[in-house]
């Protein structure tokens, strides 16, 4: 899993200690198809000598090994401040017991059928997990600072308040919070209420909440979740519940954002579709229709593309629009872009003057003139014909009919050239 830190490539290191060959080689399979590199121990004192000279992200341990038969190997990586899932062949009561002494992220029956799905998913989540920030609303300190280990052990960031009011603050400062755990009875303002506050202002799909609380009633779960929360643990609860809930959560919000994503993306060019683009440029033009400001849009068109089409295969013709979208992006990476069919572009314009827009279209242009026949394999040159529009128009549609007009005759008069 490579993950981009300040700039540079970080390689994810997994150590699988495994005495049985077959098993280490399925786990390391998992772990590569999950993109970590891999170190594999066959023993407790090979492991050891690993851990003396590497950086681990994450360890796979096998409880039972030659000479370390009672899990002697988990204590080893948990020491070195290695989040550990352990394999067990079987979880009795005793192994059970032993396993649950050690802060460790799981453990894992290797009879259990589905182990191995089991461990492609958790490998999977670990490094997810670091883009995922939690919020911990509590006005114990000791229990938020319980909650925030139990996060930190599995590599979630964590950001902490004493009450709702807090909380909403946080919210406001940081809007990368994905998921709230917060505790109901608090000073201030009280979780069903901040449930309340914060549904007001998010919708379930933008942010999860976890409801927490000691109180005997079970008419308090059911207030939390009318309230607007996604879930509810009742104190004290058990650490394994915790995790499930959390990640289930956690799952739910990414399965959202992929199927957004995609309903938001061209499947070709993977630029914001036309219903993106509609949508963002609406929500901006509202705006800025309140200050009688200026809308300003341009339609690009690939001039001659049948004839690229007819001449050199559609999947050539793919390459070129897949080419020109990349530059497209770049390009205007400050401003909303997208494909809107065919071989149609827009880019409409955030904040900026209109001779600012002419200058950067017309720069466009000329970049593509001069480097479209890097964009396919053929090595094709095309050109683009532009046609801009700015003014006090505040409808999307009208803006990309007026041009579409300018576009129509910078086509009529000769392509490969802006209208405006
Ligand atoms: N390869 C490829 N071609 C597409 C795609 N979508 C639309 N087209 C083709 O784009 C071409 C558009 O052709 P026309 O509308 O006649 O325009 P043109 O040939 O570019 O001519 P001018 O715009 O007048 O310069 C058609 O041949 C479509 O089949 C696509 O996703 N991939």
């Amino acid at each position: 899993m490579q993950n981009i830190k300040q700039g540079s490539y970080v390689t994810r290191k997994i150590l699988i200690i495994e005495d049985t060959p077959t098993i280490a080689r399925v786990q390391k399979h998992i772990a590569l198809k999950a993109g970590y590199d891999v170190d594999i121990a066959e023993s407790l004192a090979q492991a050891k000598e690993l851990l003396s000279s590497n950086a681990y992200f994450c360890a796979v341990v096998d409880f039972i090994l030659p000479d370390a038969p009672t899990g002697e190997a988990v204590p080893c990586t948990i020491a070195a401040e290695i989040p550990t899932i352990v394999m067990t062949g079987n979880i009795d009561q005793q192994t059970r017991d032993t396993v649950e002494k050690y802060p460790i992220i799981d453990y894992i029956t290797k009879e259990n059928k589905q182990a191995y799905q089991y461990l492609e998913k958790q490998l999977l989540r670990l490094p997810r997990n670091e883009n995922v920030k939690v919020l911990v609303v509590d006005d114990s300190t000791s229990t938020r600072r319980y909650i925030c280990s139990l996060l930190a052990r599995h590599k979630y960031q964590t950001i902490e308040a004493k009450d709702g009011v807090e909380a909403l603050k946080m919210l406001e400062a940081s809007p990368d919070i994905t998921v709230i755990i917060t505790d109901n009875e608090m000073p201030n303002m009280n979780g069903d209420e901040l449930c309340t506050q914060i549904r007001s202002l998010y919708s379930n799909d933008e942010k999860a909440i976890i409801g927490i609380s000691g109180a005997d009633s079970s008419a308090l779960s059911s207030l939390f979740l009318k309230n607007g929360a996604n879930d509810y643990l009742h104190k004290p609860f058990n650490s394994e519940e915790f995790y499930c809930r959390l990640s289930q959560n956690v799952d739910m919000l990414e399965q959202i954002a992929t199927i957004k994503r995609q309903a938001n993306t061209d499947y070709l060019t993977n630029l914001p579709n036309r219903r993106y683009f509609f949508e963002e440029a609406e929500k901006s033009l509202k705006q800025i229709k309140r200050t009688n400001g200026n809308g300003a849009l341009a339609m690009l068109d690939i001039d001659h593309f049948k004839s690229i089409n007819d001449t050199y295969g559609h999947d050539v013709g793919d390459e070129v629009l897949k080419g020109l979208s990349i530059c497209f992006k770049k390009y205007f990476k400050k401003h909303l872009v997208a494909r809107l069919g065919g071989e149609e572009f827009a880019v409409y314009f955030i904040d900026v003057e209109k001779q600012e827009a002419l200058k950067r279209l017309e720069g466009f242009r000329y970049f593509i003139e001069a480097n479209s026949h890097e964009f396919s394999s053929a090595k094709i040159k095309f050109t683009i014909s532009i046609g801009f529009v700015s003014g006090p128009v505040y409808k999307i549609d009208e803006l990309l009919k007026q041009a579409d007009l300018k576009l129509y005759d910078a086509k009529e008069t000769g392509r490969n050239k802006v209208v405006s």
